[in-house]
């Protein structure tokens, strides 16, 4: 029956969609530490809970199987994510993280992974608030454990152990619809190898193109054109911060970023994440960034290819140079990285390039939630600043 667990949690539930009355932000107040549930909840008796140390490399291991086997597909089962190691261990290590809040549920006797979910600290601010939350991720039940309500018990134990840490809301996201969507966005795909994209069934040649026409059509500059486009580098962590900082601060839901998060989050790290930005040749002021975070898929049931390599655009400034030519770079260095695909949700202000260059509508929308957090009315995707792994 439909949301069973969702109706139980301090949630917005669509009962209440378009009550005024309902104040905006905490739907609980927070419980007294000594009240929260000291000793984990009880899983099916053949499993056990584990918590892992990503760090650790045996068990970094296990967790990529897991999820390169089991997590996220796209409806038409063509994709399956396949994050590796070393993003996950930056998706999962970020300042002031918990190991104890990285979860797996393994077979007692086989002492199998069959099972994770995550969470992470994150200062989130909403409108002029800004709370501590929890984000929510890689929640992955291993494909021959999906009828036995793992979910529920995995996301109450995450929770519970977030509660522990005395911080009382959360950010997630899914592609499905669950009590109650923040915002929900759309995916844009920008072809970088068509040919490889059309090979696959993702895209089809259109009427009356032919595929020289489409590679064609898709085809960009060898080179950047900007004038002081370069990487970002350790000393632009103070520029960046203050770049970013302000840019944010127009969106309604977005991160808080530090200093120490920009160096983390936004540093160059090989196949993690890329991060650019224009210094302006006269003054060295930094006046622009663009960032990319690199997530392959596995194409599935395909005799002639095996991994996707897609980029997601992550988070991008312009105050000097057009946003437009600023993402038309990006695009660039991810075609001579040897990108298949250069992906965007809606947010911010991506919709003033998507469709000028060449980015093509997914069918696929992804929700964003919070927990214990009620915002009085669903934003626009152009409202959210913030993008989740
Ligand atoms: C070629 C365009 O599609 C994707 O890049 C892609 C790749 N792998 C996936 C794996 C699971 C999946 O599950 C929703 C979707 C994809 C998608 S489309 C949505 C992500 C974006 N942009």
């Amino acid at each position: 029956q439909r949301h069973k667990f969702w109706e139980t949690q301090p949630v917005g539930q669509f009962k209440d969609i378009g009550n005024p009355t309902l104040p905006e932000g905490p739907i609980e107040p927070p419980t007294p530490l000594s009240e929260v549930k000291q000793e984990p909840y009880n899983l099916p008796n053949l499993y056990e809970w584990v918590t892992c140390d990503i760090h650790d490399e045996q068990m970094c291991d296990e967790i990529y199987t897991l999820l390169a086997n089991n997590y996220v597909e796209d409806d038409e089962n063509m994709f399956r994510f396949n994050y590796s190691k070393e993003f996950l261990r930056w998706a999962l290590q970020p300042p002031g993280y918990f190991t104890a809040w990285h979860i797996g549920v393994r077979v007692k006797t086989s002492k199998k992974m069959v099972a994770f979910i995550t969470g992470i600290p994150a200062r989130i601010r909403v409108r002029d608030e800004v709370v501590n939350m929890a984000e929510i991720n890689f929640l992955c039940v291993h494909k021959k454990l999906r009828t036995k309500r793992l979910a529920p018990v995995m996301i109450k134990e995450v929770t519970r152990r977030v509660h522990l840490e005395n911080i009382w809301q959360a950010a997630y996201t899914a592609g499905v619809i669950l009590p109650t969507p923040v915002a929900t966005c759309q995916y844009w795909h920008r072809s970088l190898n068509p040919k490889k994209l059309i090979d696959v069934g993702f895209s089809r040649l259109g009427a009356r193109m032919t595929m020289s026409r489409t590679i064609k059509l898709y085809k960009l500059p060898e080179s950047t054109v900007t004038p002081g486009f370069r990487k970002m580098e350790i000393h632009d962590v103070p520029a960046v911060t203050r770049l970013i900082r302000n840019y944010l601060s127009q969106f309604i839901v977005a991160p808080d970023f530090d200093e120490n998060d920009v160096e983390h989050w936004l540093l160059p790290r090989e196949n993690v994440v890329d991060s650019y930005l224009v210094e302006s040749p006269e003054t060295h002021e930094v006046t622009d960034f663009c960032s990319f975070y690199t997530l392959p898929s596995s194409i599935l049931g395909n005799p002639n290819y095996s991994t996707l390599k897609a980029a997601y655009s992550f988070y991008n400034v312009s105050t000097a140079t057009p946003l437009l030519q600023l993402m038309n770079d990006a695009l660039i260095v991810a075609k001579q990285k040897d990108y298949d695909v250069f992906n965007a949700l809606d947010v911010m202000q991506n919709e003033s390039f998507l469709k000028e260059l060449k980015f093509g509508p997914g069918d696929g929308k992804l929700h964003y939630y919070l927990y214990n957090y009620r915002v009085r009315h669903a934003l626009k995707s152009s409202e959210l600043g913030l993008v989740l792994l």
